[in-house]
């Protein structure tokens, strides 16, 4: 699913009504009877109050066509303007004018903090506030009904976006913004949904359907796509009848030293699990004996060193190499990391130690193959490409580093993002269950495995990402957050390749539509 910038909002609605012919209150009005329906399938009438703030811009215009429809439903409605400006737009007056019409009970106008309206915790709390257009900083009494809102602890239901988030940057405070416990986002979710230090402003959210030009959707090009199953789908490769093992390829996992050889042994498992033909290890002498005996199914071949790796010496051309896990960064390592990639002609997956020893010695960067995937969590990130301002800032920067140096950096995180040639693909599987210890390694393990299998490097990266993240959904059903294992995952993994193919029933289409 695409995510558009808050440029395209504007030109799609723009082209939609030059296209088909309305006027922007026609628009207005069809994102407000949207949200109405949607609030009226759920509430069925229920007398519940609801207390609709909206600003003076066409995000309070769109609140007061849905509070104009609850009055004529019948529901027990409260209106109020946040009158936080008097630039007050075309439409919002247009729509102040149409709920004068139905209902004695006019829009209260809210210019202070001496004027908030008592909220009870089972009311419910509209806010239409801001939308897209916020540019500059909350002014202080508006934050402080941000708080009244928050202190109420009614449920708040945020229209297109949790008023006073910026779709472009983090905002100053996070007081500033609207704690939403679910927000009905126009034509698609935003961007700031899923970075770490925005997605805590909305619980959970939905899309709406407002009738957008469809041609200019399907055509527009947008920076950010959200990755689900659909977009995977296309990129599965079946297997024929006559496939035989030398088809998919040979993985090579250099890592490992004394006392983390696991991580190896999952990155093997990983790779082996997500299809690679054939696997073989390239560890420190200690670790052969433990490899072998848990991963029968990987070749294993030792380095002269006892603790760690010194000589990359392996007589074979591999698919593609996973170098990294477990591998510490001793200077023996760094030594033989540098002779490795000035000898190696295959395409490779860095993650953990091998991250590490590129932070340490940028010029490393220059010698790595194109299109290399880069898989670093956020302190192996801020290792390799400095301290970030904010999520957005920090998405900016990985742009400019992947550009420079033409390799895949995956951005690890709850979504993590795939960053390569400028684009974001923002991943929406996986659970708190991978906060465990080697699960980083088993997603290195899927991603090589992917590539040797003939996946183009970018699509392994992203399949992967999805895999890794399905497998743990699925088993986490089994073991909850606390309990999942790195190995779990790779148990898993084929339930993941098998969901692939499962016709959704309708409690996952819920699920996969309110983004949680
Ligand atoms: N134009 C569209 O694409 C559509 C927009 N709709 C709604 O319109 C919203 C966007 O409306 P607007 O562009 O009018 O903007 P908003 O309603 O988000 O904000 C109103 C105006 O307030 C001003 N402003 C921004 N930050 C401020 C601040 N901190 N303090 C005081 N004033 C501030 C800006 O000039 C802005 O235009 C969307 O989020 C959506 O809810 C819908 O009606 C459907 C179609
Ligand atoms: N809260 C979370 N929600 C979803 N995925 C998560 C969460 N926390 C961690 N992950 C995922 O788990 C993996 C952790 O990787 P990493 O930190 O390298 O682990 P390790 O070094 O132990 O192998 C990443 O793929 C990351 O995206
Ligand atoms: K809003």
């Amino acid at each position: 699913m695409k995510l558009f910038s808050k440029e395209q909002i504007y030109e799609a609605d723009r082209l939609t009504i030059e296209r088909q012919n309305i006027s922007s209150a026609d628009l207005m009005e069809r994102a407000g009877t949207q949200l109405f329906n949607w609030m009226h399938a759920r509430m069925q009438g229920a007398q519940v109050p609801v207390h609709v703030f909206c600003g003076i811009g066409n995000n309070g215009g769109d609140g007061l066509v849905l509070a104009r429809h609850l009055t004529t439903h019948g529901y027990h409605v409260k209106t109020y303007i946040v009158n936080y400006s008097d630039k007050r737009s075309k439409d919002f007056l247009i729509n102040y004018d149409r709920i004068k019409s139905v209902t004695k009970d006019w829009p209260v106008l809210l210019t202070d903090d001496e004027s908030f309206p008592e909220i009870n915790p089972k009311d419910i709390i509209v806010d239409a506030v801001f939308g897209i257009g916020l540019n500059r900083p909350v002014v202080a009494w508006v934050v402080a009904l941000f708080d009244h809102f928050r202190a109420s602890k009614a449920f708040t239901l945020s229209v297109d976006v949790p008023s006073g988030l910026y779709l472009d940057k983090a905002p100053e405070h996070t007081n500033n913004v609207v704690s939403a416990s679910f927000t009905l986002s126009f034509a698609a979710p935003k961007l700031a949904f899923f970075l770490p230090q925005t997605a805590q402003h909305t619980v959970q959210w939905d899309v709406l359907d407002i009738g957008f030009d469809q041609e200019y959707l399907s055509s527009v090009d947008t920076e950010a796509e959200l990755i689900a199953k659909h977009e995977v789908l296309f990129l599965f490769k079946p297997r024929t009848k006559f496939s035989h093992k030398g088809q998919f390829g040979h993985s090579l996992i250099i890592g490992g030293s004394y006392g983390k050889i696991g991580a190896v042994t999952l990155a093997c498992k990983g790779a082996l699990s997500a299809g690679s033909g054939l696997v073989t290890a390239y560890i420190p002498k200690c670790g052969y004996t433990a490899l072998q005996a848990s991963l029968p199914e990987a070749m294993v071949i030792t380095d002269t060193d006892k603790n760690c790796i010194s000589n990359i010496n392996v007589a074979m051309q591999p698919s593609v190499v996973g170098l990294g896990v477990g591998m510490g960064t001793d200077s023996k390592t760094l030594k033989a990391f540098e002779a490795f990639l000035k000898e190696n002609k295959s395409p490779l997956v860095l993650d953990a130690d091998g991250l590490n020893m590129l932070a340490q010695h940028t010029a490393l960067l220059k010698m790595l193959p194109a299109q290399t995937v880069l898989t670093p969590h956020p302190k192996e990130l801020e290792r390799l490409i400095g301290v970030w301002k904010d999520d957005f800032d920090k998405l900016e920067k990985v742009k400019a580093f992947a550009h420079t140096y033409n390799v895949i950096v995956v951005i690890k995180g709850a979504h993590t993002i795939t960053i390569s040639n400028n684009k974001l693909y923002v991943n929406t599987t996986g659970n708190p269950g991978l906060a465990t210890a080697g699960s980083g390694d088993v997603l290195t393990g899927i991603i090589t495995g992917l590539i040797s299998q003939g996946y183009a490097p970018l699509e392994a990266t992203v399949f992967g990402v999805y895999l890794h993240g399905k497998a743990a959904d699925i088993a986490v059903g089994k073991y909850g957050y606390q309990s999942l294992l790195a190995s779990h995952v790779i148990d898993y993994l084929g339930a993941a390749y098998l969901d692939l193919f499962k016709k959704p029933d309708s409690q996952d289409r819920e699920q996969e539509k309110e983004g949680s």
